[in-house]
């Protein structure tokens, strides 16, 4: 067994354990990828600033997000088909959530229901929806979130239509699987996961079972996607859906200021600044370079949390230190649950909060909420504007 103490440690070891056909689902992003490398990438290009002899005693990572308590400001993003990753995966990550004191946010696309998470967990949890067309579906599903106690909505609205990932399409994740002689032998080779998979009883689509027929594994996915979920959501949608609601509720995939103020005067408690992780927009800016300019538009109105490309708790305290209250990740932590289960899920977290904890003390800061733009050296091209990024040099 290696020793893991980085997040790059948790997808190495992922890698081998689950089946090609999962992994390219979730280590891929839409079309060329740019974007999806630029989250990460745009990370990198920003550097701390070291300071010394500051009592670094008594320090904490404690906050809270829309008025609940963490023990770091680090949420489980909706990640779909999560059950695929690992046998039980939507539950083994909900117990490690909440085991650890962070949020975890079920996604429509699980595997597990509402109804089971909530039956194996003892604390609320957050439920993130997608808009579909049918709204007997959609007034199904909320009262479903509500009466499972869920503390929040994540309404998502990135993806009234699917971005195109090549590798999904390649693997046949969304065609009909072709099952090649190479899936067959990968799938031999990843028998852990298989016997685990054969043991669960959950193999379908924990929230929409009963709603749509015969949709019982990956395949249609794509189809399915554009059959059902709604490409006429509007504002007035999302006011809708508000008031259906009634609870707390945080709008995600706002990537333009401009966006960002009409989410805050509908009213939300928070917004999530994503680009769905580089897998819708193949092309847009990374949130991170974004960040300032909606925090400067709607901060003082409604928090604003920050997914797309957190790898390490470095990540975590440049996103706070540009104004965000908290963020979500996706990746970091499906890459510990499908090398370990429940055990990888609580890894990840644990490397996160010890690499946010040390790099607070190292910048002579001992709470989250003292945390702000003064330790960083940001490049240009982060500073608020809506700006491109500066074209690439020729190559020759
Ligand atoms: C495999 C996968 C599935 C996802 N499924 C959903 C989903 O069902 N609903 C949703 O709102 N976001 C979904 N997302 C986006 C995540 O919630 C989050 O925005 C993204 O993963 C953040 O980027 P990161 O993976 O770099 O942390 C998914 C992301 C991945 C990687
Ligand atoms: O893959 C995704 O990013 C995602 O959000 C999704 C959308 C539709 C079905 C399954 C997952």
């Amino acid at each position: 067994m290696p020793v893991l103490t980085e997040i790059e440690d948790l997808r190495r070891l992922y890698r081998r354990r689950v089946p090609k056909m999962f992994y390219d689902y979730c280590e891929s992003g839409s079309w060329t990828e740019q974007t999806f490398r630029d989250n990460t990438n745009d990370f990198q290009k920003i550097r701390l600033r070291q300071r010394v002899a500051v009592d670094m005693d008594n320090r904490s990572t404690a906050t809270t997000m829309i008025g609940e308590g963490v023990t770091m400001p680090v949420a489980l993003a909706p990640v779909g088909l999560t059950g695929m990753q690992h046998a039980d995966g939507e539950i083994l990550a909900a117990r490690a959530a909440e085991a650890y004191g962070v949020p975890f946010t079920l996604s429509t696309m699980s595997i597990c229901s509402i109804e089971d998470v909530a039956e194996h967990t003892s604390r609320p949890f957050w439920f993130q929806l997608y808009v579909m067309r049918d709204i007997d579906y959609l007034a199904g599903i909320i009262g479903r979130a509500k009466r499972a106690g869920c503390s929040a909505l994540v309404l998502t609205l990135d993806l009234q239509i699917l971005g195109q990932r090549h590798r999904d399409l390649k693997n046949g994740l969304s065609a009909p699987p072709r099952l090649t002689p190479g899936t067959m032998l990968d799938l031999a080779t990843k028998w852990g996961w298989g016997a685990k998979m054969l043991r669960t009883r959950r193999r379908q689509f924990g929230n929409i079972v009963g709603h749509v027929n015969g949709v019982s594994d990956t395949r249609d996915l794509m189809r399915w996607t554009a059959e059902r979920f709604d490409p006429q959501l509007d504002w007035e949608k999302v006011r809708k859906i508000k008031e259906m609601w009634g609870g707390k509720l945080i709008l995600k995939g706002i990537l333009d200021a401009e966006d960002a103020k009409i989410a805050a005067e509908i009213g939300c408690d928070a917004i999530v600044v994503s680009n769905h992780g580089g897998r819708q927009l193949d092309g847009a800016l990374s949130s991170i370079r974004v960040l300032p300019s909606i925090v400067a538009a709607v901060g003082h109105r409604t928090e604003v949390f920050l997914d797309s490309g957190i790898r390490s708790g470095q990540d975590v305290l440049k996103a706070l230190s540009l104004g965000a209250r908290g963020v979500f990740i996706g990746r970091a932590y499906i890459y510990g649950l499908g090398a370990m289960g429940q055990p990888g899920v609580t890894a990840a977290l644990e490397i996160l909060r010890k690499e946010l904890d040390t790099t607070m003390a190292l910048c002579g800061r001992r709470s989250i909420r003292s945390l702000d733009r003064d330790i960083l050296l940001v490049p240009e091209g982060f500073s608020g504007r809506w700006e491109a990024p500066p074209d690439p040099a020729p190559a020759d």
